[in-house]
């Protein structure tokens, strides 16, 4: 039986595939995580003929997994820089569309597939609707960072007031989380987040620092499953 949250995740994704994916679209980004597992199945069950002729852009090893194991086509933004839409999942979304993302390591490809799409559209679950970052997320803004720099990152985020910032480290395996791009992840703490945009250029700023996991001002829609098995649709 399915659990209600993996029933509103799903909910939240077929509803952004259905009103954004459009039979015109011929270049779509896939984000990363759990609740992007439900935008592929619902792509999937679009007309075949529709995918044949789309090529799909993901945003980590696991969502080039779903897709090729859905049989669809992929491609990277060095190919294809114009992206139709981009759909992913967030760890928190603020009352302005803002998120923190990053929570699987994946946000710094997420952040430029999103980007380089003329639309980004954001699905979760009710745990992830906030009015202000830091709410509901509290393990901290999930920083990217080149290895041999993460110490003296870490003391510039704790300088920044993030005192309990820390590197993120793996699940059977000895030692850090390693991305997909070869890099280590901080994850900053910076309570709520009220101004998002100044934490997301103060953190950015700090050599060695490769991508934030803040998502300011991009999202156009939020599409949140909700307990009652209704979506709840958040535009700017
Ligand atoms: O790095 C991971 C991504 O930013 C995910 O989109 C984010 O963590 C949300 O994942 P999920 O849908 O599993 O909650």
């Amino acid at each position: 039986m399915t659990s209600l949250i993996e029933q509103a995740k799903q909910k939240a994704a077929y509803q952004a595939v259905d009103e954004h994916v459009l039979p015109t679209h011929t270049v779509i980004g896939v984000g990363s995580g759990s609740t992007v597992v439900h935008v592929v199945a619902r792509l999937l069950e679009r007309d075949p003929a529709l995918n044949a002729k789309t090529v799909f852009i993901p945003t980590s090893f696991q969502s080039r997994g779903l897709l090729l194991d859905g049989g669809l086509t992929v491609g990277d933004v060095e190919q294809y820089p114009n992206i139709d839409v981009t759909i992913d999942g967030a760890d928190e979304v603020d009352a302005q569309l803002n998120a923190i993302k990053g929570g699987g390591a994946a946000h710094l490809q997420e952040k430029v597939v999103a980007e380089a799409a003329k639309k980004f559209i954001i699905v979760a679950d009710y745990r992830k609707d906030s009015k202000v970052l830091g709410e509901q997320w509290t393990k901290g803004v999930p920083v990217e960072v080149v290895p041999f720099a993460w110490k003296a990152v870490l003391k510039k985020l704790q300088g920044l007031g993030s005192k309990d910032a820390k590197l993120r480290m793996a699940v059977n395996k000895a030692g850090p989380v390693v991305t997909d791009n070869g890099n280590f992840i901080i994850d900053a703490p910076f309570g709520l987040i009220r101004d998002p945009v100044k934490v997301l250029k103060d953190t950015k700023l700090i050599t060695g620092v490769v991508e934030v996991g803040l998502f300011c001002n991009m999202a156009e829609v939020a599409y949140f499953g909700c307990e009652d098995g209704s979506v709840t649709v958040r535009t700017k």
